[in-house]
């Protein structure tokens, strides 16, 4: 696969650490069902065969959801499973040998700790760069936070994607993006989670209203759903409920105090300042 043109807000590693009793393909396809647009095979301690088995695993099921898959460290790998690219780290296999390697076409990510090796790794052509740890993190532990101020600094400077990674959550998630960020990466806060779903659908919601704010769309209007505050070009219930990927999932809408039937949703406007709860049932029972 070729995704050269790629773009993505919400990037998803694998952590089989954080899962324990749940198989890696069952959190990965919920991760993509949550709307995760582009998935890194991240695999520290595990023998080749057994990474190799699990990209090919993820290469299928990436490509049922047309989502690029990424390849952490292994250039031998993602060649192997015909993956769209790797992700490099400072110590890792250069970016001039790994583009030698892999071609024009291949998606390569750099991971960056400082504005210099940011400028770096974009002159020499790296398709994205990671930012980070901007906190601490039980996944790198005892790397130092490079905090929201290279954030910020990587959104003054840097013209090609990048992608605040580390330590980041759904609770301090509103503090990247305000920093600039428009595309963030999480293992623990995603793959960790009971619900990869719903937490990826969270996660994009976070990403939608910062975007929202920062362009807005006239036909947007200014709401409130679940307590937080959010953007909408949806002209009804039944539309926000689909943008929110809820479709067909078992919820119940309050509008405004009211609950909602079904049946009424798509007759029911949105209007500007509207508070919505959006309860979604999980699990069974
Ligand atoms: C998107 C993204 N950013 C940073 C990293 C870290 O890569 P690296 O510094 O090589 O560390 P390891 O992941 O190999 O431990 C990443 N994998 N992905
Ligand atoms: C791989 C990596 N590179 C920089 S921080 C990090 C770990 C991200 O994991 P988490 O989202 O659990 O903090
Ligand atoms: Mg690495």
């Amino acid at each position: 696969m070729k995704s050269k043109t790629f773009d993505f807000s919400l990037y998803v590693i694998t952590g089989e650490n954080y899962h324990p009793g749940r198989k890696l393909e069952q959190v990965m396809e919920q991760a993509l069902r949550g709307g995760a647009d582009i998935v890194q095979l991240r695999a520290k301690d595990a023998p080749k065969r057994e990474v190799l088995a699990q990209a090919r695993m993820l290469r299928d099921l990436t490509a049922r959801y047309q989502v690029p898959l990424i390849i952490n460290d292994h250039l031998d790998i993602a060649q192997a499973v015909s993956a769209d690219g790797v992700h490099l780290g400072q110590e890792d296999l250069p970016l001039a040998e790994a583009r030698a390697i892999l071609g024009p076409d291949r998606i390569i990510g750099i991971s960056t700790h400082n504005i210099a090796q940011a400028l770096e790794a974009q002159a020499g052509g790296a398709d994205y760069i990671g930012v980070g740890p901007v906190f601490p993190t039980g996944t790198k532990p005892g790397r130092q936070a490079v905090t929201t101020s290279y954030v910020r600094e990587a959104a003054e400077r840097v013209t090609i994607p990048f992608v605040a990674i580390g330590g980041i959550t759904l609770d301090n998630v509103d503090a990247v993006l305000e920093a600039g960020a428009k595309r963030v990466c999480a293992v623990s806060a995603i793959v960790g989670s009971a619900e990869p779903a719903e937490t990826c659908r969270a996660f994009k919601h976070r990403l939608r209203a910062f975007a929202a704010m920062a362009m807005p769309d006239p036909a947007s209007k200014r709401i409130r759903v679940n307590g937080r505050e959010d953007w909408t070009n949806a002209g009804n219930v039944q539309e926000l409920v689909r943008q929110y990927g809820l479709q067909g999932a078992r919820i119940v809408v309050e509008l405004d105090g009211v609950i909602l039937s079904r049946e009424a949703w798509a007759d029911t406007q949105l209007a500007e300042g509207a508070q919505l709860e959006l309860v979604h049932f999980v699990g069974g029972g």
